[in-house]
């Protein structure tokens, strides 16, 4: 499952680099009580296991890549960036830095809990490598970026855990680095905080700064990132485009063991081909045998008008009885972004039951209202526990025609209409 990076294989030039790493490695001890090392340094002898938490990481990101690391817990993301943000020794490997570098790994790390907020942006800035004039000269805008100017002057410690995610990414973004490391410190904060965190992210990445981040949110990496990287076990199981890690870390998730995929026979002939970063999984008791978008008189169409009706379906084997089990329809942007999906669960309906031998069609009518381009379809049933029996990421590709007249940017089609109403000030 490893694939070289386009990086990697397209001979980047040495002045490109920002972050490489080769063989990178972590190893623990582990002892099985707190004397053993005492014992083990007097008598020599071994009393500990080893860890290996990084196995081999090789890793290069060239300056104004925005990189993301996806993975299951406990696979070495966190060690990886603290050993990147030079705050955690390896135990092996080499590591290249180039330019400033700026990280974000545990929330108020380096803030002390009884120092005020204004205390902690002046102490924190100099750790981040700023001049004491120079913190003390951002200090305002710190403040304001974190919307905190009325706590500034309370202990840290009375902080939520939000308001200490606020300061930590305003001190830290105030820094301009060159390199912005951050591990998954944008959860924590409330939804506007986020988009303004994003915002800044993306002013970063409009100047070409470089940036590495973690996180279990599959729809920033792919809102962001140009590439991103799947570790498992402690290493890198693949590097490549952002909506095929996506893909891939989903398949991770709910299935490590795919099954080979049965034979296809989507409605629109060569769907899998046409729709990139397909991945299938699940176990498949029941099996998808076709799918795709039927227009308005039921016939099957690799494309739909803005506006009009149409029904997404899915037509479904059934080789064991199933008791119960819920069948989705999901539509992603080219960026792996979802639009809009629908599955028993979030339509308020009874699960789906089957029995072995039956065909099974599921279908939703519905009035496409997203913006002419290109989409993808992902079709999957699940059995109660979340568990995936046959799931298809990106199965279909879809094109959606018709014009955008006026906000050319927008991705969805509202039902709208616009009013202006005058009233006289007596
Ligand atoms: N000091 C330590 N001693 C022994 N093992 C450790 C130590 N610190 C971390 N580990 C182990 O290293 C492994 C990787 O931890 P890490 O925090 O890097 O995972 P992660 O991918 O960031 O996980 P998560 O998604 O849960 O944050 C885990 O199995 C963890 O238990």
């Amino acid at each position: 499952m490893t694939d070289p990076s386009p990086s990697e294989t397209g001979g980047v030039s040495e002045a490109d680099i920002a972050i490489r790493a080769e063989g990178v490695r972590k190893v623990y001890r582990c002892y099985d009580s707190a004397l053993a090392p005492a014992i083990e340094a007097l008598t020599g002898r071994r009393r500990h296991r080893e860890r290996i938490v990084l196995d081999g990481i090789d890793l290069t990101i060239r300056r104004g890549e925005v990189v993301g690391i996806l993975g299951r817990n406990g696979a070495g993301k966190s060690t990886l960036l603290k050993i990147l943000a030079g705050t955690l020794e390896r135990s092996g490997g080499t590591i290249e830095i180039n330019g400033r570098v700026t990280a974000i790994l545990e929330l108020g790390s380096g803030f002390h809990p009884d120092y005020s907020g204004r205390e902690n942006i002046l102490m924190g800035g100099m750790c981040l490598g700023m001049s004491r004039r120079e913190v003390a000269s951002k200090l305002d805008s710190i403040i304001d970026f974190a919307e905190l100017r009325e706590v500034i002057d309370q202990p840290f410690r009375t902080y939520s855990t939000g308001m200490q995610a606020r300061l930590t990414f305003s001190t830290a973004i105030s820094v301009d680095p060159d390199i912005l490391i951050i591990d998954e410190a944008l959860s924590v904060g409330d939804a506007r905080f986020q988009m303004k965190c994003f915002n800044a992210m993306r002013r970063l990445i409009e100047r070409e700064k470089t940036i590495l981040f973690v996180s279990h949110d599959v729809n920033s990496i792919t809102a962001l990132c140009d590439r991103a990287v799947i570790l498992d076990g402690g290493r890198i199981i693949f590097n490549g485009i952002a909506e095929e890690a996506v893909s891939r870390y989903h398949q991770l998730l709910f299935d490590p063991h795919p099954v080979t995929p049965p034979p296809i026979s989507s409605s629109t002939g060569d769907s899998l081909r046409k729709a990139p970063y397909h991945t299938r999984y699940g176990d498949g008791p029941l099996q998808l045998i076709s799918w795709g978008v039927q227009g308005p008189q039921g016939k099957t169409t690799p494309s739909v008008a803005v506006g009009s009706r149409c029904s997404l379906f899915m037509t479904l084997h059934c080789h064991q009885d199933i008791d119960a089990f819920s069948a989705g329809f999901v539509i992603k942007d080219r960026r792996g972004i979802i639009l809009w999906g629908l599955n028993n669960y979030t339509a308020g309906s009874r699960l789906f039951a089957a029995k072995q031998g039956e065909l099974i069609s599921i279908r939703v009518d519905c009035t496409i209202r997203i913006a002419p381009g290109e989409y993808f379809l992902t079709v999957g049933t699940a059995l109660p526990d979340g568990k995936r029996i046959d799931f298809i990421e990106n199965a279909e590709s879809i094109k959606i025609e018709g014009e955008v007249s006026v906000i050319t940017d927008s991705l969805v089609c509202m039902d709208e209409s616009l009013h202006m109403k005058i009233s006289r000030k007596t």
